[in-house]
């Protein structure tokens, strides 16, 4: 009876404030992870995970694809949306309805009613691989929310400031756990630190992220 209790308070989602327009909504995507785990592989067989070169040279640690209208890319000059996925040159997978769904549920959840994602990066992680301090502004309309959804082996989250050298907070992230930030957290500098082993029932040794932004 208490473990039931117990167990119950563990997995039923809540919403913890990271700060005036930010929240963790623990547990959020658990209900689907299955579902949305099938729906990362069906993308990625469209167009695979790939490791992009940053504009200064850099080969990054993250393997990344995309789905939805717009894709997230780098080129040498930078970085932008593009409707089209630059290795096969084809339009980039369409977004599941389980992905869109969720996103729209989080954002709202969140205070973000009406959120309409047109693109939806997929990060994988594999040990020793991690995000910097950055922020998200190639997107048109910074009055629009990210919805970041982590599933497969834990990472410790870093949320910063408005400036880089601000210090982040550190959040524990874990399967199924979503991070909704906009209004005024919309620029705040974030990142990933480097994912560490360890083994997930679901994923192995990777940790997956969904990114859900509205590009144009
Ligand atoms: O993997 C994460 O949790 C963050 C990903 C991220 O910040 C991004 O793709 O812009
Ligand atoms: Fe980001």
């Amino acid at each position: 009876m208490t473990m039931d209790l117990f167990d119950q308070s563990l997995s039923e989602p809540r919403a913890e404030p990271l700060c005036e327009g930010a929240v963790v909504l623990r547990r959020f995507a658990s209900a689907n992870d299955a579902g949305l785990l099938k729906k990362i592989g069906q993308v990625a067989d469209q167009a695979p995970f790939r490791q992009m070169k940053t504009p200064g040279g850099h080969t990054m640690s993250v393997a990344m694809t995309c789905c939805g209208d717009w894709g997230w890319v780098t080129h040498a000059r930078g970085y932008r949306y593009q409707q089209q996925d630059p290795v096969s040159g084809d339009r980039w997978p369409a977004m599941p309805d389980l992905f869109r769904s969720l996103a729209v549920e989080a954002a709202a959840k969140a205070g973000y009613a009406g959120f309409e994602p047109d693109s939806c990066l997929v990060n994988r992680y594999s040990p020793g691989a991690k995000m910097g301090l950055h922020q998200d502004r190639d997107e048109e309309d910074f009055g629009q929310p990210i919805v970041s959804v982590s599933l497969g082996t834990p990472v410790t989250f870093q949320f910063g400031g408005m400036r880089r050298s601000d210090r982040p907070q550190r959040v524990s992230l874990e399967h199924g756990d979503v991070i909704v930030w906009g209004g005024p957290a919309r620029l705040r500098y974030h990142g990933v630190l480097t994912l560490k082993a360890s083994d997930h029932p679901l994923t192995g040794a990777y940790r997956y992220n969904l990114t859900f932004r509205r590009a144009h």
